[in-house]
């Protein structure tokens, strides 16, 4: 009989476990297999493995794996005598099986030293007692001390041989169960390591993947925002592009024009050269180069100069019409009351014709109707019927004038004595005309004709003068052109005039509700025209801003290139209280419409991201208000502002910089916007929200030219004055007395150096005041400067607002001296050590 124990069991064939664990039942066949893989040649000696074959009785039991142990209880019954051999079990590896091996000893009270005792194993040891005791079982143990495997045969009377194989099957069941329970608990280990490995791998996986994923997604990232940057730059040029297209058209325009000017002023010597001898045309000829630079400069001089001419032709031509048409509305006066004196004249004559038919109607019928004949014959009677015909003629032909319609004459008036008389007084009245410009009592008799020239007159003067209006306004705003550009391109090197832009703002509802009227018209967009009470007054900007411009369009037209360009820009609003200088310059309250400040941050971080590639950017700002003579910190709480002393210094190009004030830097537009928030919070602002200080915002951009070290830096100026303001207008007390005091010495002060430049005088007064102190190197000095002027439109801001005109033309008069501040890359060292050494100093003293 074979034993197979539990050790064996999982040993024996992994592929037989692995086809257990895929089908959890093992198939006849395979068990029959598996008993017959095992080594049989190991239990030669055993009779019951020798002679299992041959067994008439079935000894495999249907229990379905393999360790399972046949119920022997028949053969038992069969065979009195058998030889039982266990398989060795290794404690190590299987120590449930051990204990099974023995347990039954245990269970039956035996012990192992008694139990041997009583089977006699030390008796029959050896070969010698193989086979020869028939009735008893053999049994293979192992000696706990015993290193290897030891048979050692026992020999057990049948009536223990029984029991000890009940409790053997017994064990080798519990056995069972217990294998079967491990394979169930290796199935799941297996299922679930398994499970779990492909989890890990699955994470494993995807993280490659998305990791994967990731990298790629930033190098498209990259791409993309290399690509938008390169369409950015090509958009850019393509934009340069056309305005230099435009630019070159209109030069091109220009330049025919000028050709056309030279044309006529070539005619025009050509026909005084041949009044002079032939002699001194051919040296005047040879003199001139007309191939050369300087001759061009000289043609075009003469050209502009030309131009100049026919303008101020023009202008007196529209002076002219002005005339022509005054004096029209004269005549057109006078005819007024020809007409209604006419028709009193015509009315008395009626009367008096109707009371001449009453008289005579009590007459007989033959008198009447001699009456009524002499009536109808003007050049007899009495006449009152010739002078009734006059006045009626007269009358309609000065209704005519008045509608402007045409008389019709009717076929007696066109006799040739009529027609005679009509000419003798359509001369008389154009010699009267030319003289007085008007008619006089006498003329009035050819009305007819008269009135069909003179409309013809009114016609073509109308026509002429609209003409030459046009011509003017075209020919004004071209030039105006021309002048921008001139004055932008000299901008860009040397002096250059302050730009004034006049922005006009829409009615407020106060104003539309004390029903103030607009006094102010743009003619175009370089000329306003004001309404006073001494007749309207015309002033020139560089730009006019309407009311319905956007913020946007306002900001376009400002610039903020340069000051990363290396150039001073300063940028200030100007106007009286209410005008419009907070909402052009940071924007109205809520935020919807920004203005020139937050807009120009903007501005200059998106060129600073555009052109990273090339230059290394720092920005950094700091943010002042002169609030009743004093300078104050915005960049702190007002109580340390209050306690700070703030100096205004200048470097030796001339810039200015406030000593003592806190400078900080900014990495983004949000950034910066958010200092300028910070700043805004500390400001005086009076209760009706209207600024009662200056506002001054300096921002300093460096940049260092990656390819060549050079560094420029560039200061933004952005400034937004308080406006001026009467105290007997606004009824100011005190502290707003005060500060309304304050304002307007500043402003005054400002004026004072404005007048001192406009007029080229050598002495200016910037230390009169800390504004002007401040204003210093955008006034005159080293700065590409825009004003802006808000005015009001309305009639209520009059005075405000002609002041404010007269102001802002005197600014325009003021010439800079705008230089790039560039350091080459040796300066721009030496300064870097310098700091260094300056800090180094610091730290260690
Ligand atoms: N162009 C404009 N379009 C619409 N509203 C405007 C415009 N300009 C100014 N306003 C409005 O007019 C009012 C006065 O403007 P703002 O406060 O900017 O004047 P100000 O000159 O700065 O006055 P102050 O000197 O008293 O501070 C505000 O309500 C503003 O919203």
């Amino acid at each position: 009989m074979y034993v197979n124990s539990g050790a064996e069991n999982v040993s024996m064939s992994l592929n037989f476990m692995g086809r257990k664990l895929r089908n959890h039942t093992v198939a006849p066949a395979a068990k029959q297999r598996a008993w017959e893989t095992t080594d049989l040649s190991r239990y030669q000696d055993d009779p019951v493995v020798s002679t299992r074959v041959v067994l008439s009785h079935p000894i495999v039991s249907s229990e379905e794996l393999p360790g399972s142990v046949p119920d022997l209880r028949e053969e038992v019954q069969w065979r009195r005598s058998c030889n039982i051999h266990n398989t060795l079990l290794d404690k190590d590896k299987d120590r449930g099986a051990a204990k099974c091996e023995v347990s039954w000893l245990r269970e039956g009270r035996l012990k192992w030293k008694t139990f041997k005792r009583w089977i006699g194993v030390d008796r029959h040891r050896g070969p010698k007692c193989r086979g020869k005791a028939p009735n008893v079982s053999s049994m293979s143990v192992r000696h706990p001390k015993d290193e290897a495997p030891v048979d050692i045969k026992m020999f057990i009377p049948y009536d223990s041989a029984k029991l000890c194989i009940t409790q053997i099957t017994d064990d080798m069941t519990a056995m069972k169960s217990r294998h079967q329970e491990i394979i169930q608990e290796l199935e799941e280990n297996f299922l679930i390591a398994s499970r779990e490995n492909q989890e890990k791998v699955a994470v494993k996986m995807r993280t490659y993947y998305q990791n994967k994923l990731n990298t790629l997604k930033r190098i498209l990232d990259i791409y993309q925002e290399k690509v938008a940057r390169k369409n950015t730059y090509w958009e850019e040029k393509v934009r340069t592009i056309e305005d230099l297209n435009e630019k070159l058209k209109e030069l091109h325009l220009a330049r025919a024009e000028m050709g056309k000017v030279q044309e006529m002023l070539e005619a025009f010597q050509e026909k005084k050269e041949a009044e002079n001898t032939s002699e001194e045309k051919d040296s005047s000829d040879s003199d001139v180069p007309l191939d050369g630079a300087q001759a061009r400069l000289e043609i075009l001089k003469d050209n502009l100069l030309k131009r100049e001419r026919e303008i101020s032709m023009l202008m007196e031509g529209q002076e002219h019409a002005h005339c022509v048409y005054a004096e029209l509305t004269e005549a057109k006066q006078q005819f007024d009351q020809m007409a209604e004196d006419n028709q009193k004249i015509l009315e008395k004559i009626k009367e008096s014709l109707d009371q001449t038919v009453e008289e005579s109607s009590q007459k007989s019928h033959e008198e009447q109707e001699d009456a009524q004949q002499k009536m109808a014959e003007p050049q007899v009677g009495d006449g009152s019927q010739a002078r009734l015909l006059h006045h009626e003629v007269k009358q309609v032909a000065l209704e005519c004038i008045r509608t402007g319609a045409k008389p019709t004459v009717t076929e007696t008036d066109m006799n040739e004595e009529w027609t005679a008389e009509l000419d003798e007084r359509v001369r008389k009245f154009e010699e009267d005309f030319q003289k007085n410009g008007f008619l006089n009592s006498d003329t009035d008799k050819s009305v007819g004709h008269q009135l069909l020239l003179l409309q013809a007159e009114l016609k073509q003067i109308k026509d002429e003068n609209k003409k030459i209006i046009e011509n003017y306004t075209a020919e004004r705003t071209l030039r105006k052109k021309y002048y921008n550009m001139v004055e932008d391109m000299k901008g860009i090197v040397y002096h250059s005039k302050i730009r004034v832009f006049c922005r006009i703002r829409p009615l407020t509802r106060a104003e539309q509700a004390k029903r103030g009227h607009t006094i102010i018209a743009c003619l175009d967009d370089y000329s306003v025209i004001l309404e006073t009470p001494r007749g309207p007054r015309e002033f020139q900007f560089d730009k006019i801003f309407n009311p319905e411009c956007t913020q946007e369009e306002v900001f376009t037209e400002s610039s903020g290139q340069c000051a990363i360009d290396g150039f001073n820009v300063c940028i200030f609003a100007y106007g009286h209280t209410g005008s419009g200088k907070t909402f052009t310059m940071v924007g109205d309250r809520d935020r919807r419409n920004p203005g020139i400040i937050p807009r120009t941050f903007t501005k200059i971080f998106e060129i600073i991201h555009d052109n990273e590639s090339k230059f290394e950017f720092k920005v950094s700002a700091y943010m002042l208000e002169l609030y009743n003579d004093r300078l104050q910190d915005l960049f702190v709480s007002p109580a340390e502002a209050f306690s700070k002393r703030i100096e205004i210094k200048r470097d030796r190009k001339g810039l200015v910089f406030a000593q003592g004030a806190e400078t900080k830097e900014a990495a983004s537009a949000g950034e910066l916007f958010a200092l300028f928030e910070q700043g805004c919070a500390n400001r005086h602002i009076a209760a009706t929200k209207s600024s009662r200080s200056h506002l001054i915002i300096g921002i300093m951009i460096e940049s260092r030219n990656l390819t060549n070290g050079s560094v420029s830096f560039g200061k933004l100026s952005l400034v937004d004055l308080a406006g001026s303001e009467r105290a007997s207008k606004t009824g100011a007390k005190d502290d707003q007395l005060k500060e309304a005091n304050s304002i307007n010495k500043s402003l005054s002060a400002l004026g004072d150096v404005i007048s001192a430049l406009s007029m080229e005088q050598p002495h200016v007064p910037y230390r009169n005041n800390k504004l002007t102190q401040l204003m210093q190197d955008s006034l005159g000095g080293n700065a590409k400067t825009l004003m802006f002027l808000n005015i009001s439109p309305s009639d209520c801001n009059l005075d405000e607002t002609l002041t404010s005109l007269i102001y802002a033309t005197r600014v325009k008069a003021i010439t800079n001296n705008a230089q790039r501040n560039i350091d080459s890359m040796e300066i721009a060292q030496l300064k870097e050590v310098c700091t260094l050494f300056i800090k180094i100093t610091a730290f260690y003293c």
